[in-house]
């Protein structure tokens, strides 16, 4: 059938392997004895080990067989020792709270009883948010949440409409800005294979090459599927189905946990146990997660307290998937856990450590001053260092209604939603929660005052 094409190619055998640059297989043709061809004749190829030899003979490599291939091999940060890493991690941040939110109205997980934990997450995250668009972002949301949420949201009458009104209404309150997320969307498209099994389905194109048009036009047996791919950072995965949300989940929380002071410690620590039970969607994760927390029975009294218990508990999560991730290989081979932090990132947290060959593990002896001052600095100013909020600053009347909600401490001077909107994010959360606590009061007993009135 392609006689021609062998011709072309001077092609006498099978097998038989060209080495070349492309354009010149598009267009160009190739004869054994013709001198200075771009093109040459592999002319050792018996085996796989042969082929490699030549290549990498050809180019001056040194691949071998057992060499793997990661998905997203150029964009991988790279040296894990190097503090300053931990700056990208600023945007991965913001991916993964627009990420919890997206999935808390996905999911339609706000209902009577997890309404308040999720408040008093919104309040820790105005407070104390690393991203000044994020804390800007929760502000609006929490000053609406009434309207967003009303209480009778929850009534079965309600319920139908209330869904089906809620997506439009929360389309302009974006947490983290219009800037998040920063994805692009992916066309994904199976099709029924060829194959006498007709439930067999092929993933068939996960590309933003694999086009639409072109795969309708080919194949009218396909479905489609949109899916939004998320530009991860610090949390990128050598596969495409590692690290991301997750990772940045965890460096959020680190990073509320070094920002809170040490009267709010405790007020943190139950926010964010009750946001993990409520809102993560692992159910292995939350269930462990809050066996850990309900293991702490005395309140924290330090921002020290928490941060080294979030800290500890991550290295517990650590050392459970390293056993399981080294088992069953489902870790990403380039992130494999570690305890962390590692002595070359943090030296003088190790004050010694026995390793364990056989599982891999290894018993660190903490200097946990250390690591406190590791935790600060790491999650604390290296993780905003690089930070740039665009859309905070491309006009002065932006910058101004930005300062105004970092500076002013006027409410008094400014209407109610402003107000709030200063109160929320200037004030401390521990008297945030509590000015919270008696806007409910206040509409309970107005409400409560409504209900005798109409009696
Ligand atoms: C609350 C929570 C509970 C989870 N529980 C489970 C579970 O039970 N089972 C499960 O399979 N998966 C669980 N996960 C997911 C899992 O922990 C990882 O997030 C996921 O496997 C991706 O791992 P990663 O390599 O990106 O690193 P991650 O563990 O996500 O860590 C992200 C980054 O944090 C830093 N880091 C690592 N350890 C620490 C530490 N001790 N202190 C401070 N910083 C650290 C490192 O820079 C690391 O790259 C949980 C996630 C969360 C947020």
């Amino acid at each position: 059938m392609n006689t021609n094409l062998c011709d072309r190619f001077s092609v006498g055998h099978y097998p038989m392997l060209l080495w070349g640059p492309p354009p010149k297989f598009a267009s160009g043709k190739w004869d054994p004895k013709q001198e200075k061809s771009e093109i040459q004749s592999i002319d050792d190829a018996r085996t796989a080990d042969h082929l490699l030899n030549w290549i990498n003979k050809r180019i001056g490599s040194s691949f071998s067989l057992g060499d793997e291939k990661y998905e997203n091999e150029n964009t991988l940060l790279r040296n894990d020792s190097d503090p300053e890493q931990i700056a990208r991690a600023i945007y991965d941040v913001e991916e993964a709270t627009a990420g919890a939110f997206d999935i808390i109205l996905e999911h339609k997980m706000i209902k009577s009883d997890t309404r308040a934990p999720l408040i008093k997450f919104f309040q820790l995250l105005v407070t104390h948010h690393p991203s000044k668009r994020c804390r800007r972002g929760s502000a609006e949301i929490l000053i609406n949440f009434d309207n967003l949420w009303p209480s009778d949201l929850f009534s079965v009458d309600s319920q139908e409409t209330n869904i089906l009104q809620e997506r439009d209404r929360l389309k302009s309150y974006l947490i983290c800005g219009k800037e998040v997320p920063r994805g692009y969307w992916v066309w994904f498209s199976a099709w029924l294979q060829v194959d006498p099994n007709p439930a067999k389905l092929i993933w068939g194109c996960a590309s933003v090459l694999c086009e639409k048009p072109f795969l309708k036009s080919k194949n009218n047996n396909h479905q489609e599927k949109r899916k939004r791919t998320i530009f991860w950072i610090f949390c990128r995965g050598s596969k495409n189905d590692t690290r991301g949300f997750s990772c940045g989940l965890w460096v959020l929380l680190h990073s509320l946990s070094v920002r809170v002071t040490d009267g709010e410690s405790h007020l943190a620590f139950t926010a964010i146990c009750d946001f993990i039970h409520n809102f993560f969607i692992c159910e292995e994760c939350r269930r462990h997660f809050n066996d850990m927390c309900s293991s702490v029975s005395v309140p924290f009294k330090t921002t020290r307290d928490l941060s080294l218990w979030l800290w500890s508990t991550h290295n517990k999560v650590n050392e459970r998937l390293m056993k399981e991730e080294r088992a069953l290989k489902t870790g990403d081979p380039r992130f494999p856990k570690v305890i962390w932090p590692p002595e070359k990132l943090c030296p003088s947290c190790h004050l010694s450590s026995i390793s364990n060959n056989r599982t891999g593990t290894s018993q660190v002896d903490w200097n946990e001053d250390e690591v406190f001052k590791f935790l600060v600095q790491y999650y604390g100013k290296t993780l905003v260092s690089s930070y740039k909020d665009a859309s905070l600053s491309r006009n002065r009347s932006d910058e101004l209604v930005a300062d105004d909600i970092t500076t002013s401490t006027n409410a008094v001077a400014v209407p109610l939603g402003a107000a709030m909107a200063i109160a929320f994010a200037s004030c401390a959360f521990g008297a945030l929660a509590c000015f919270w606590r008696t806007q409910q009061k206040n509409r309970k007993y107005s409400h409560q005052l409504h209900s005798l009135k109409n009696i």
